[in-house]
């Protein structure tokens, strides 16, 4: 048994989704998941495996930021998880991703503390699986849902962002930030283990509200479906 997901090897799923948010993941497990059976709750970190169409997959709460993040994804790949797909908000900068709409990432800027210390002052780029964004990317186009594919940025700090150092970022072809994507794949690459991130798109940086419930709510379906599409893609791929 891990220290933070209370589960034991065979609890939790080869494949995962990984929302920031509890309630999500809940929400996630009651309306797509079948057969569903809670194996954490310790720390708010409620983690659920149930079966997708038949196959067996969990939905593992992060909670927000690189810290919670690595250690949720450093105890679930020690429980056997072999894919992780992130599914998550993100701010978009100057309206360039609209509310609502799905951005898929390539890679993500680490601009975040959890990135910094694992990797001791050494360049890297963290990218997320091929195979995983591929399958994001097919299943985002099969569904003929509005997405966009490009680089994001992992940020510590979500009020210490300005809209003009967003836009400084956009400058290198940044699209959107968020707090986990980083991370994540830099974790996976290090453990052998595939992890790809889809975000629907909650607010604009500055913003000092997130967009209406409705809007949100219904890309969040749609990222949801997505990414679970994108699992059975790569069920023999793992
Ligand atoms: O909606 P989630 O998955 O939590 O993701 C985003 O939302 C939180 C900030 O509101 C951060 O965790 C950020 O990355
Ligand atoms: O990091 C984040 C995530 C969502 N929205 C933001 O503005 N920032």
């Amino acid at each position: 048994m891990a220290l933070h997901i209370r589960a034991n090897p065979g609890d939790i799923a080869p494949l995962v989704l990984l929302p920031g948010d509890p309630g999500r993941a809940e929400w996630i497990a009651e309306t797509f998941l079948e057969d569903v059976k809670t194996y954490n709750t310790y720390r708010a970190l409620l983690g659920f495996t149930g079966t997708y169409k038949g196959v067996p997959v969990s939905v593992q709460t992060s909670a927000m930021g690189g810290p919670s993040t690595a250690i949720v994804v450093e105890e679930i790949v020690n429980l056997g998880v072999k894919a992780i797909i992130r599914v998550g908000t993100t701010g978009g900068i100057d309206g360039k991703v609209e509310a609502g709409t799905l951005v898929i990432a390539q890679g993500a800027v680490p601009l975040d503390g959890t990135t910094r210390q694992y990797l001791g002052g050494r360049p890297y780029a963290p990218v997320a699986d091929w195979d995983v964004l591929e399958a994001l990317v097919g299943c985002a186009r099969e569904a003929k849902l509005p997405y966009t594919v490009g680089l994001i940025s992992t940020e510590d700090a979500f009020y210490a962002t300005s809209p003009e150092a967003a836009r400084e970022w956009a400058k290198f072809g940044v699209v959107s930030l968020e707090m986990e994507s980083a991370p994540l794949f830099l974790i996976a690459k290090m453990r052998g283990v595939r992890a790809g991130t889809i975000l629907t798109v909650s607010n604009q940086i500055g913003d000092a509200s997130f967009v209406a419930q409705e809007i949100l709510q219904a890309g969040v379906e749609n990222m949801t479906r997505v990414a679970l599409e994108a699992l059975l893609k790569l069920k023999d791929k793992i």
